[in-house]
């Protein structure tokens, strides 16, 4: 593992693009590096690993698995990092962030209330300087303390460093099974104790999983749905339903198109909503909201154990495998600064401080490793 990031680092000095990431449970550690920094857009028919913007109409970049260096690593998880404090990470409260938020906030209620929207999920950027961190240090705790989400580091040199561990995914997809998933709803997560959700936040999941059954209807006859159950992500609990169904490879492009941006992080209406977020939003999302992850990658089958003993495990050509991610709690590293992004769905039934406040909680989820 330790060869793994001194070759993230060169990479990182010699300004080429890369991406570490380990999915949710995984114990490995799969890796592209580039061997130039051209920017090129996803092919749906290759494979590789894509990385898209929350407005489908700027630039998304594609590592393309025929021109990348793959590797598979087993994550030994003592060589993680050193006992870090985990605690709740403060930071000062920016007044005048605050009032332009709850603003923003206040106006969107309004037009919810007028039955304009369904619902909009807004959000804002925190900026922080950061005290000499190194990043894979950063991604290091990272996937230490969230193995149940999707932790990633990934670099371009026209865009900086992301990170980011987020719990959602929108589209798994192997041999015509497609899961994906509708979360939404967001209460700090106690101990032993289930949430008392309200029926704001049952309505904002809700129109998550109508969303995504009518979008799929075009695809196949029948979609299959979980109950809906909590699911924990870091410090705080989503309410979430599991969708699967069938879906033709042909198909796989223009569902994965025609779900993102799902209402978890866009809105209803959709077009009204992406539009009202791209004027009224003081900050550019980039790929805040956007989504990553494989696409096409192909999979060994019924991997054994004893050819996992080497660090640097060889692809071998069998079925392949797209798993999408929706890009949440994550942050961009620019010249020793980081930003981090956060947002919330909001409803006519939204209240503007508790949507505030929400997003302090999900900013907990990265500031605990900064
Ligand atoms: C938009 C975000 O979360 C989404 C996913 C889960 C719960 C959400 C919520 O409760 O509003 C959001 O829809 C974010 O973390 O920035």
């Amino acid at each position: 593992m330790k060869n793994l990031f001194k070759k993230a680092s060169s990479q990182l000095q010699n300004k080429l693009p890369f991406v570490l990431y380990r999915q949710p449970k995984s114990g490995i550690l799969q890796s592209f590096f580039m061997p130039d920094s051209k920017a090129e857009s996803t092919k749906f028919s290759s494979s590789g690993f894509c990385f898209f913007p929350f407005d489908n109409t700027q630039q998304n970049y594609f590592f393309d698995l025929e021109k990348a260096v793959y590797e598979e690593t087993e994550i030994i998880k003592n060589e993680l990092v050193e006992e870090f404090n985990k605690s709740n990470t403060s930071i000062e409260e920016n007044e005048d962030e605050k009032r332009i938020y709850i603003q923003l906030l206040s106006e969107s209620i309004y037009l919810l209330k007028q039955g304009e929207y369904q619902k909009i999920v807004l959000s804002r950027p925190i900026q922080l300087s950061l005290k000499n961190q190194n990043p894979f240090e950063t991604f290091q705790k990272l996937l230490y303390v969230y193995q149940d989400a999707m932790v990633y580091i990934w670099f371009h040199p026209n865009e900086g460093i992301w990170l980011g561990a987020t719990p959602e995914t929108l589209v798994h997809y192997s041999q015509s099974n497609l899961k994906t998933m509708a979360l939404a709803g967001t209460r700090l997560y106690e101990a032993h104790k289930q949430p008392n959700w309200s029926n704001k936040e049952k309505e904002e999941q809700a129109f998550v999983s109508t969303y995504i059954q009518q979008k799929l209807k075009k695809y196949t006859t029948h979609s299959n749905l979980s109950e809906t159950y909590n699911k924990q992500a870091g410090n705080l609990v989503h309410l979430n339903t599991d969708i699967s169904a069938r879906i033709q490879q042909k198909d796989l492009q223009q569902v994965i198109l025609d779900l993102h941006p799902t209402p978890a992080v866009c809105g209803l209406p959709t077009e009204k909503a992406k539009n009202y977020i791209l004027e009224n939003e003081q900050y550019k999302r980039e790929f805040y909201a956007g989504f990553l992850g494989e696409i096409n990658l192909p999979k060994e089958k019924n991997r054994s154990r004893s050819n996992r003993n080497q660090e640097t495990l060889a692809i071998k050509h069998r079925r392949a495998e797209t798993n999408l991610y929706v890009n949440l709690r994550c942050m961009k590293i620019k010249d020793r600064k980081a930003q981090l992004f956060v947002g919330g769905g909001v409803t006519a039934s939204s209240n503007a401080t508790d949507e505030w406040k929400e997003t302090g909680d999900k900013s907990q989820t990265l500031l605990k490793v900064l």
